[in-house]
C-alpha cells in the first residue's frame, strides 16, 4: 500500500533519496545560433511511490523531460539522477508489434531480461491477469479497443520490473469512460506495486485526479512554474467537486502562462 500523501510528503520534505531528481537541468537542441532551449534549470524531484503529474502547453518540453528522465537523450546542463533505478515508459499510442499477439508482446519485455522461455509465458499471464485482460493473451492487437491495448501496453511497461513509471500522454487518445477506467486501473496498480510515476497530460483534471502532485511548467523554455500538493482522499472521481476546484485554480494558472507567452 502507498504511504499517505503526508507522509509521501513529510519523507519528501525530510530529504529522503528522491526515485527520480532533476537539479538545474538545462536543454538546449541544436547548437550556436540555431539553438533551441527547451527546458531551462528544471529541478525537480519523484519521491519514491509518488505519483507526479506534468501539466503544461503544448512545446514546454513535456517530453523532452521524460526522454531525459529515460535517457534517451541527456541534459544540456544540470544533473539527472534516477539512483540505478530501472525505468519504463508509456506512449499515448501503444506501440505494439502487431504482427505478434498480446502475449508475446508482453513476453518481449522478459524476453530482453534473459527471462527463460517457460516461465516468460507464466509471467506475461499474470501481468495480462493484472490489467484484467486474462484470457485475450492469443489476441493480435488489432483485435482489442484502443483501452485494452493501452492496458497490454501497461502491462508490458510492469513485465519490465521498473520502479518508475514515465507516462507521456497514455490516455489521451481514449474516450472519458476508458479513461476513468484506466485511472481507476493505474492507481490500483500503482499503489499496489509502490511505482514512482511521472505522468505527462494536457487534461488538468486527469493531473489532478491520478496526481499526489501536479507541477506546471511554464513554456518557451519549459521552467517549473509552479507546483500543487493535491491533498484529496483517495480514489477520486475525475468530476467530483474537489478535483474540479484544484481543476480550475490550476487551469487559471496554466492560462496566465500561456498568456504570457502570447500564445
Ligand atoms: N529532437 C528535437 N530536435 C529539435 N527540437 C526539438 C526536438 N524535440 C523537441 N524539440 C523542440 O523542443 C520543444 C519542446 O518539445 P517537447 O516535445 O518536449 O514539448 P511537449 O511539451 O512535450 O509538447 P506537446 O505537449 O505538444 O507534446 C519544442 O519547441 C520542440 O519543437
Amino acid at each position: 500500500m502507498t504511504a499517505p500523501l503526508t507522509e509521501r510528503a513529510a519523507r519528501r520534505a525530510e530529504g529522503d533519496e528522491p526515485a527520480v531528481r532533476l537539479d538545474g537541468v538545462s536543454k538546449i537542441y541544436g547548437q550556436g545560433r540555431n539553438g533551441l532551449l527547451a527546458l531551462d534549470s528544471i529541478s525537480l524531484s519523484v519521491a519514491p511511490g509518488e505519483f507526479v503529474s506534468l501539466l503544461g502547453a503544448s512545446g514546454c518540453g513535456k517530453s523532452t523531460l521524460l526522454s531525459l528522465v529515460a535517457g534517451l537523450d541527456s541534459p544540456t546542463a544540470g544533473t539527472l539522477s534516477v539512483g540505478g533505478r530501472k525505468i519504463a515508459m508509456m506512449f499515448q499510442e501503444p506501440a505494439l508489434f502487431p504482427w505478434l499477439t498480446v502475449a508475446a508482446n508482453v513476453e518481449m519485455a522478459l524476453r530482453v531480461q534473459g527471462v527463460a522461455k517457460r516461465e516468460r509465458r507464466d509471467r506475461a499471464a499474470e501481468f495480462l491477469d493484472i490489467v484484467h485482460l486474462g484470457g485475450f493473451g492469443a489476441k493480435r492487437p488489432h483485435e482489442l479497443s484502443g483501452g485494452m491495448r493501452q492496458r497490454v501496453s501497461l502491462a508490458r511497461a510492469l513485465a519490465q520490473e521498473a520502479d518508475v513509471l514515465l507516462m507521456d500522454e497514455p490516455f489521451g487518445a481514449l474516450d472519458a469512460m476508458t479513461r476513468d477506467l484506466l485511472h481507476d486501473e493505474l492507481e490500483r496498480i500503482w499503489q499496489k506495486r509502490g511505482l514512482s510515476v511521472l505522468f505527462v497530460t494536457h487534461n488538468v483534471r486527469e493531473a489532478v485526479r491520478l496526481g499526489d502532485r501536479v507541477v506546471l511548467l511554464s513554456s518557451r523554455p519549459g521552467k517549473v512554474a509552479e507546483e500543487f500538493e493535491v491533498d484529496i482522499e483517495r480514489p477520486r472521481l475525475t468530476d467530483s467537486p474537489e478535483v474540479a476546484e484544484l481543476a480550475s485554480t490550476i487551469t487559471a494558472r496554466l492560462r496566465q502562462e500561456v498568456l504570457r507567452h502570447g500564445r
